[in-house]
């Protein structure tokens, strides 16, 4: 990334203070995809690997000063959503969005946590998909949140499609319905469909149960791929590697559930080095 303007992405997401998902991963994920990244905070978790034990809100229209200042100045090749927490902060981000024209958009509609703790208020659900959908290229619903936004049972690939194409009536360009949830005999599967076909990105379910940030992984790679300018499918096929290879990669950490590993893609660091200096 020396040398010229390197390709920037925004995520528009919740903290996590364990550092496994939310913008702690989308971040961290888009520097190991040779991206610049950028952040508007939308709420503090207080958070690790057993679980969600707080969350204290950002005022709505903190959040789209923090998009405007990064889109005017920074640039953004491409955005993503994470925790959203809020109606008046999923109003506030499909305005900001709106008007300034963020794309190639990914909304990931994140409703829970991978404990259960909510992470969106049930009031808000309408304004997910009536307000942001619309103007999203993808989005990225897994089987939990398929099943809660279209009331479909979603069990297994047949259901993944249904809602794939219920979701995309709503307005997106392009739905992503994830399979990390799906029973641990299935392969993870994910279904896109684009209204008229549908394609499956397979990948050998990884036997492990440190998984916390697979989802934002999955969404922050292809959102820096699409940042450095390839078309959606390209994009997400490389996102899906990503994951799939974190997920291989993920390790204990606190005496829960573990984060997906990113160090597969700075191997070339030996563990005992410090990483290069930084030129003054
Ligand atoms: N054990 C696993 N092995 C391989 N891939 C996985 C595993 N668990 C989840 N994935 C993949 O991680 C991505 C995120 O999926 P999912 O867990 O359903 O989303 P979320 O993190 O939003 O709940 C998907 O591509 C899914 O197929
Ligand atoms: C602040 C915050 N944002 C998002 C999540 C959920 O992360 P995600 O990667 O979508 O899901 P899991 O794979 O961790 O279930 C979170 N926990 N916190």
């Amino acid at each position: 990334m020396s040398g010229g303007v390197p390709p920037r992405a925004l995520t528009i997401a919740g903290s996590d203070s364990g550092g496994a998902a939310g913008l702690q991963c989308d971040l961290r994920t888009f520097l190991c995809c040779g991206v610049h990244g950028t952040a508007a905070v939308t709420a503090v978790t207080v958070q690790n690997s057993l679980g969600v034990t707080g969350v204290h809100e950002v005022p709505a229209e903190v959040v789209a000063a923090q998009v405007e200042a990064v889109v005017t100045d920074i640039g953004v090749g491409a955005a993503k959503t994470g925790m959203l927490a809020s109606r008046a902060i999923i109003d506030a981000v499909a305005d900001v969005v709106a008007r300034l024209g963020v794309a190639p958009f990914v909304v990931d509609p994140v409703s829970a946590s991978m404990h259960g703790e909510p992470l969106l208020h049930p009031d808000a659900l309408t304004a997910m998909t009536g307000r942001l959908f619309p103007l999203a290229t993808l989005v990225t619903p897994n089987v939990l949140e398929a099943r809660l936004l279209t009331g479909l049972p979603v069990r297994d690939r047949a259901g993944q499609v249904e809602a794939a194409r219920a979701l995309h009536d709503l307005g997106p360009r392009w739905v992503l319905v994830k399979g990390g949830h799906l029973p641990p005999d299935q392969p993870a599967v994910d279904v896109l469909y684009d209204g008229t076909d549908v394609l499956e990105l397979s990948a050998e379910r990884i036997p492990t149960r440190h998984v916390h940030g697979t989802g934002d992984a999955l969404g922050a790679a292809t959102t820096a791929w699409l940042a450095r300018g390839l078309d959606l499918v390209e994009a997400l096929r490389r996102g899906k590697q990503y994951v799939t290879a974190a997920v291989a990669d993920a390790y204990p950490v606190g005496s829960g559930v573990g984060p997906v590993g990113h160090r597969w893609r700075v191997r070339d660091w030996p563990a005992e080095d410090p990483p290069p200096a930084v030129p003054a």
